[in-house]
C-alpha cells in the first residue's frame, strides 16, 4: 500500500464493488484537495452511491484503496471507521433524516452530543449554523413543523457542524423544487468553502457542475470524464483516474 500524495484529503484506487453479485464500481480512481468541491454527476444507478458510502467508509469495496489523509480506510476496523465518520466526515443524504423527537437545533447538534461536547457548547455551534443557513429561528420547532428545503437546511448544518474535513452529500436536492436546489446547493458549496471543507457531491443535476471546482462523471460503475488526458489515453475498460 502506498499512501496518497499529501495535498490530497481523500484518494481512491481501483475501486471495484458488487451487489449481490451484480457490478456497481468497476474500478474507479479518484483524488479530492482539502477545501475542493468535487461534483461526481451520473444517472441512476450509475454507482454514485455507491461510490460515496466506499469513500466515507461506511461500506468496505470488494477490491482498491481509499485514503483518507493517512489513515487505509479500506483497512481499518469497523469500529474505527465509525469514528472517522463521526468525527472527521458528514454526511447529508436525499431524505434530511432527522430525528423526529428531537428539536431542529438538537438534531444539528447530534454529531457533537454524541463526539462528547458539551451540551451547551454544541448548541450554541448549532444555532450559530442555523444562523448561518438563515434557518435560526426554526431552531425550536420538531422537523415535522418545517417545509422540506428547511428540512435539508437543517441537514447540512448537521452534516457542518462539527467542521469535518470532508462532506459527503449524496443527491441532497432530489426531494426539493427547482428554485429551492440551487439555494440548497449554494448554501451547502459556500458554507463549506467558508471553512475550507472538502465536498464531495453526487448528483445527477447538471447544475451541479456550475458549483464545483472539478466535475467527474460516473456511467455503469466507471469513470468516463475527469480523467487526466495520459489516463484518457490508457484507460481500457474499466480503470480511470483523476
Ligand atoms: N444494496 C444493494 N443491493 C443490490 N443492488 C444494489 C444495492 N445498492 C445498489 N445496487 C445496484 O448497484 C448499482 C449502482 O447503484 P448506486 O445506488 O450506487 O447508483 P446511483 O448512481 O447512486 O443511483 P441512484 O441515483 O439510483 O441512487 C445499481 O445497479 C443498483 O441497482
Amino acid at each position: 500500500m502506498v499512501a496518497p500524495p499529501d495535498n490530497d484529503v481523500l484518494w481512491a484506487r481501483g475501486l471495484r464493488h458488487a451487489h449481490q453479485g451484480s457490478p456497481a464500481l468497476t474500478g474507479v480512481s479518484l483524488a479530492a484537495r482539502e477545501g475542493e468541491i468535487l461534483g461526481v454527476l451520473g444517472q441512476r444507478g450509475a454507482g454514485k452511491t455507491t461510490l460515496l458510502n466506499c469513500l466515507s467508509g461506511r461500506l468496505v469495496p470488494d477490491e482498491g484503496e481509499v485514503w483518507f489523509n493517512s489513515s487505509p480506510v479500506h483497512t481499518l476496523p469497523a469500529a474505527v471507521r465509525g469514528r472517522l465518520r463521526r468525527d472527521r466526515f458528514g454526511w447529508i443524504g436525499s431524505g434530511p433524516q432527522l430525528l423526529p423527537e428531537l428539536t431542529v437545533r438538537e438534531n444539528a447538534a447530534l454529531p457533537l452530543l454524541l463526539s462528547g461536547v458539551p451540551h451547551r457548547t454544541a448548541k450554541n455551534a448549532a444555532q450559530e449554523w442555523l444562523e448561518r443557513l438563515d434557518i435560526g429561528p426554526l431552531a425550536r420547532k420538531r422537523p415535522a413543523a418545517l417545509l422540506q428545503a428547511e428540512r435539508q437546511r437543517v441537514a447540512i448544518a448537521r452534516a457542518l457542524v462539527n467542521l469535518p474535513q470532508v462532506v459527503f452529500a449524496d443527491e441532497p436536492t432530489v426531494p426539493l423544487h427547482r428554485a429551492d436546489r440551487t439555494h440548497v446547493l449554494r448554501t451547502l458549496t459556500s458554507a463549506a468553502r467558508s471553512h475550507g471543507i472538502t465536498v464531495v457531491l453526487a448528483s445527477n443535476d447538471p447544475e451541479v457542475a456550475s458549483l464545483a471546482d472539478r466535475v467527474i462523471t460516473l456511467v455503469d460503475g466507471r469513470l468516463v470524464s475527469g480523467m487526466p488526458s495520459q489516463d484518457r489515453e490508457g484507460a481500457s475498460s474499466c480503470s480511470a483516474s483523476v
